[in-house]
């Protein structure tokens, strides 16, 4: 008998799940997840992504097992693989989520589609997230978002008839993959289970501390969700957690106001998730062009390979900006603010390219998801022409979030050496004070490779005569009908009009 196959990509979990809901009611089913040399190849793709799947991918093993079912784990470039499975016995249906990915996936889908339509089989893909394929009006969007979450949990038949098939699951190491990344060691572990617990830990305690202990590295770690990473590979859904904050806070007495209003903090990012990830899936070139075609040539002749380096090692001398890096690499996270000012730092003292400063960057969260990841470097690079660039300056960030300096000196063990007054520019300390703490600057303490203040003033320059151009100008209109948000224009409980819609509502996401 012929069944249907249920492809797994960005959405490793059984609960709420749209595609696996519909093949099992369609009679027999298989669920498969292959794992495809050529995506592991892509500049943005890493070992802590990887392995992060790995570990979610068990979880959902065993989970689909103790139902009495087959999670078939392949190794292998798609084509080949539907076609072992459809040698071995036909399917008519398969069945999978819409994905926004990178510019790889997205070819990669076109050929699934083309090797559909010769195999005369149906692939029906499902909506996981707010995000609308095809979109033709965004002035709708957020009443498509709010519908979308409204729905009911996607729910399992009770009785499943799983289609077995005879194929060993394949799970290559990741440097078989040619994936040679160190592990984030302190990396948030792959699985639902995990997942959940972040978000029922933060919705019942921790989100108390999320408004105001969002923005300092020192108290984000814990005053955040961090379901980031459960999110970007579906651990678990948009919806439940959507609806389960949503229960929550009907049931909150109104004196619970410390977390009522994490709660609501929260909620509004859950939107933004999909706001952002809408604009890669309306237009997928941002994820290499910038967003508003006038600043094309902005930064691409000026890279300079030294303040690269300088950056992805952690050397540039600021000391905010090198502790985040550390802290990266030991944990695969930052906290939005601490993203927000490693752009700004590349794309404007540093005047890097936000394209291959972003494909380090990817690879570097564990979170990465292509559709939030390319819109937020495009925005702090000042590449949408929509939004008012924002310069997060280092400095100032470290005395506003780390006065005492106790994140830069957790990080970055020859800080501790440093008196307090020179915790913001060590580089600056008397040379005899180096001497005597037994510095040697440009070792232990690097300097920074450019005049942070001045640097800055150039690069603002540079993108502004950019941005005052007529055509440029002109241009910003069509950028913001197709990709801007209409929160408080059409959808929003209306208090004031305001005219300068997106930058007004992105002012939330600065905190
Ligand atoms: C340059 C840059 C790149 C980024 N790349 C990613 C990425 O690849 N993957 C990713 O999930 N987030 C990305 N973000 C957004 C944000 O920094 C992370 O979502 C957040 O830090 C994750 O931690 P959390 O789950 O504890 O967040 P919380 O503050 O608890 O938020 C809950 C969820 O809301 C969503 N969210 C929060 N902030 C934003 C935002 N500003 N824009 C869109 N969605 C948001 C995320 O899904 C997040 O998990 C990026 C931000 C910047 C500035």
């Amino acid at each position: 008998m012929s069944y249907s196959l249920v492809w797994l990509k960005r959405d490793l979990r059984w609960q709420d799940h749209a595609a696996m809901s519909a093949a099992a009611r369609n009679g027999p089913f298989a669920c498969l997840y292959v794992i495809e040399p050529g995506l592991w190849q892509q500049p943005d793709m890493a070992a802590s992504h990887y392995h992060f799947i790995v570990e979610s991918l068990r979880s959902l093993y065993a989970a689909l097992r103790a139902m009495g079912g087959q999670l078939l784990i392949l190794h292998g470039d798609i084509i080949s693989v539907l076609n072992a499975l459809y040698d071995h016995s036909p399917f008519h249906t398969m069945h999978s989520h819409e994905e926004t990915g990178n510019g790889w996936t997205y070819e990669r889908d076109r050929q699934v589609a083309v090797w559909c339509r010769e195999k005369n089989v149906q692939w029906q893909e499902h909506r996981q997230f707010g995000v609308v394929r095809g979109l033709r009006d965004r002035n709708r969007w957020q009443t498509a978002w709010e519908t979308e979450m409204a729905k009911p949990l996607q729910t399992l038949p009770e009785s499943l008839q799983w289609q077995k098939l005879p194929f060993d699951v394949q799970v290559p190491a990741a440097a078989a993959l040619g994936l040679h990344q160190a592990d984030p060691p302190s990396r948030q572990p792959g699985g639902r289970q995990q997942g959940l617990q972040a978000l029922n830990t933060f919705a019942e305690e921790r989100c108390m501390q999320y408004r105001g202990g969002i923005s300092s590295p020192l108290s984000a770690p814990t005053a955040c969700s961090r379901i980031s990473p459960y999110l970007s590979y579906g651990c678990i859904s948009m919806r439940e957690t959507v609806q389960s904050v949503r229960r929550l806070l009907l049931k909150l007495p109104e004196q619970e106001s410390r977390q009522r209003g994490g709660l609501q903090a929260f909620q509004s990012r859950l939107y933004w998730h999909c706001h952002f990830i809408q604009k890669l899936e309306s237009e997928p070139e941002i994820e290499f062009q910038p967003m508003h075609r006038g600043y094309t040539g902005l930064r691409e002749d000026g890279w300079n390979p030294l303040h690269f380096q300088l950056l992805t090692e952690g050397r540039t001398g600021w000391p905010l900006v090198d502790a985040c890096v550390a802290m990266l690499r030991e944990t695969g996270w930052l906290n939005f603010r601490m993203r927000a000012m490693l752009v700004s730092v590349a794309a404007y003292p540093l005047w890097l390219h936000w394209r291959d400063v972003g494909c380090w960057l990817a690879t570097q969260f564990v979170d990465y998801e292509p559709g939030i990841h390319w819109s937020q470097m495009q925005m702090q690079s000042g590449t949408t022409g929509m939004n008012v660039p924002r310069i997060y300056n280092p400095l100032k960030q470290a005395r506003d979030h780390d006065p005492h300096g106790r994140f830069v000196r957790r990080w970055l063990p020859a800080m501790r050496k440093v008196p307090d007054s020179w915790l913001f520019e060590p580089w600056k300390m008397p040379p005899v004070m180096q001497q005597q703490l037994g510095f040697t600057l440009g070792q232990e303490l690097p300097q920074p490779p450019v005049e942070l203040e001045q640097a800055t003033r150039l690069a603002k320059q540079r993108l502004f005569a950019v941005r005052g151009q007529p055509e440029v100008r002109a241009a910003k209109a069509a950028v913001i009908e197709k990709h801007g948000s209409r929160v408080s224009r059409t959808d929003k409980p209306k208090r004031k009009p305001r005219q300068t819609l997106p930058e007004v509502v992105q002012a939330s996401l600065f905190e």
